[in-house]
């Protein structure tokens, strides 16, 4: 533990009162001419032994009492050494002349609630061996995931973040169990301004969004990425799920595809998507817009848009034979919670175009990919393969087909133990899209969705 820690006063404070973080310190300094100052910091290799960031907005470098004169301020850690306070001497005569007098001292100083980190902070307040760190920050808004033992201290962890963390100007809590539809989640204010309307970038681009009405997650901002860079300038784009745009915006930006279409059943989460198709200068009629359930919108939308362009395309002279073979259809399912529900949508679905069908040569059908995202949950400690296993099941268990329609499985996080989100890449052939619907099933109950553990640590069990 360090010499350096907040006043042992404070563990277990649940509302902060900031006067009980103020502690009387010695730290360990030495004099230097404030002429000196420049040559020491540039010459002399000090950094491990300065008193750093960490306790900012105390400096590695304070004004003496004394006209003209400067303290070095020293980590009290790390001088601890008869041998190394001799060492750091002797590096700063090697730089100023050896007859500078030099000389350890020790300087009384007070640190208060600025000066403490908020590791630091959490760690002296939280009873011992509890410790707290996870949070996301969206915009100004900052969400938190507390387990049942920090809970009593959320409000004050609330206004340690909302003083400590830049930018910070909301704190929440999420809704322990998101139930609701939309997948967006019940917001308990904690501290800060009850204003839910913020901005983030992501891959360069702008998403505004009002985060108590739609879903937001900046972890995936790697998948967002991986999957809109699958795309080229010939490919069909269809998000069921969109959200507030974060795979059909930088898809469009970026890859040019020919068609983009993008829905979700969240009224607002496309209101958002136009606002943010707006603020990225994208013109209106680069993406189509609809607000319906997902099944509709890959039976009517997407069914009868790709056979449109495809008969087009297939009947134009102009196109090029290289340009038909990177024309792909590419369908986009991140509802993880229930998405694989989608899946039976597809089977049949180019039945009421069979005839436009038939008039399009095989060699100039455009190959479907679908990207459907679920979780693998388990009960059990399993071994890291059982959940792509599982994904695989899940996936076939819907498509019924004579065989396994799934290509590609891509483990996306870990969201808890025992429970991984994955991308199931599935290629969809014309056999399947041109066969018998299956029977429609009630639609499945929409599983609530468990909070994200809040670190989440699988305990290894063995491939
Ligand atoms: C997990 S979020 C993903 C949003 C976005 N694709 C992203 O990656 O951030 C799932 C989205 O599906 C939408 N949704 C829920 N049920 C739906 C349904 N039956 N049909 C279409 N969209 C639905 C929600 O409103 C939400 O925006």
């Amino acid at each position: 533990m360090s010499i350096l820690h907040p006043p042992e006063a404070i563990r277990g404070m649940t509302k902060l009162e900031k006067d009980a973080f103020r502690v009387a310190v010695d730290m360990p300094v030495i004099e230097i001419e404030a002429r000196d100052a420049g040559v020491v910091s540039r010459r002399v290799r000090l950094e491990p032994y300065l008193i750093g960031h960490k306790l900012k907005p105390l400096k590695n470098l304070l004004d003496s009492e004394k006209e003209g004169k400067k303290y070095l301020v020293f980590h009290p850690d790390e001088v601890q050494k008869e041998e190394t306070k001799q060492k750091i001497l002797e590096m700063i005569r090697r730089e100023l002349g050896e007859e500078k007098a030099l000389n350890w001292e020790t300087l009384q100083k007070d640190l208060t609630f600025e000066n403490w980190d908020t590791k630091s902070i959490f760690k002296a307040v939280l009873p011992e061996g509890i410790e707290y760190s996870s949070y996301t920050q969206t915009g100004h808004i900052i969400h938190c995931n507390f387990a049942d033992e920090i809970l009593p201290f959320r409000y004050l962890i609330a206004e340690v973040l909302l003083n400590k963390v830049v930018n910070c100007k909301t704190v929440v809590q999420k809704g322990n169990i998101i139930t609701n539809v939309y997948r967006n989640l019940d917001l308990e204010l904690l501290a800060g301004e009850m204003n839910y309307v913020t901005e983030v970038k992501e891959t360069g681009l702008r998403f505004k969004m009002d985060f108590s009405k739609v879903y937001w997650n900046s972890r995936l901002s790697h998948e967002h990425e991986r999957v809109s860079g699958m795309f080229n300038n010939q490919s069909l784009v269809y998000d069921a799920c969109c959200g507030i745009g974060p795979f059909v915006l930088p898809a469009t930006m970026k890859k040019k595809p020919k068609r983009v279409m993008a829905n979700d059943l969240n009224p607002e989460s496309v209101h958002w998507l136009k606002v943010n198709i707006d603020l990225n200068k994208i013109k209106k009629d680069k993406i189509e817009v609809h607000n319906i359930d997902a099944k509709q919108f890959i039976k009517e939308k997407v069914a009868a848009d790709v056979i449109r362009l495809m008969k087009e395309e297939s009947t134009s002279a102009e196109t090029e034979i290289e340009n038909q073979k990177k024309c792909e259809i590419h369908v986009v399912m991140n509802l993880p919670a229930y998405a694989v529900n989608f899946l039976p949508a597809f089977r049949g679905v180019l039945r009421q175009h069979s005839s436009e069908l038939e008039s399009i040569p095989e060699e100039k059908r455009w190959k479907w990919n679908v990207y459907c995202y679920l979780f693998a949950k388990s009960h059990v400690d399993v071994p890291d393969i059982w959940y792509e296993e599982e994904s695989r099941r899940m996936c076939d268990e819907k498509t019924k087909w004579e065989k396994s329609l799934v290509v590609k499985c891509h483990k996306v996080r870990t969201v808890s133990s025992r429970k991984e989100m994955f991308c199931a890449q599935l290629e969809l052939p014309y056999d399947f899209l041109l066969a018998e619907p299956l029977p429609e099933e009630p639609d499945a109950p929409f599983e609530p969705e468990e909070a994200e553990e809040p670190c989440s640590k699988r305990k290894k069990t063995e491939n």
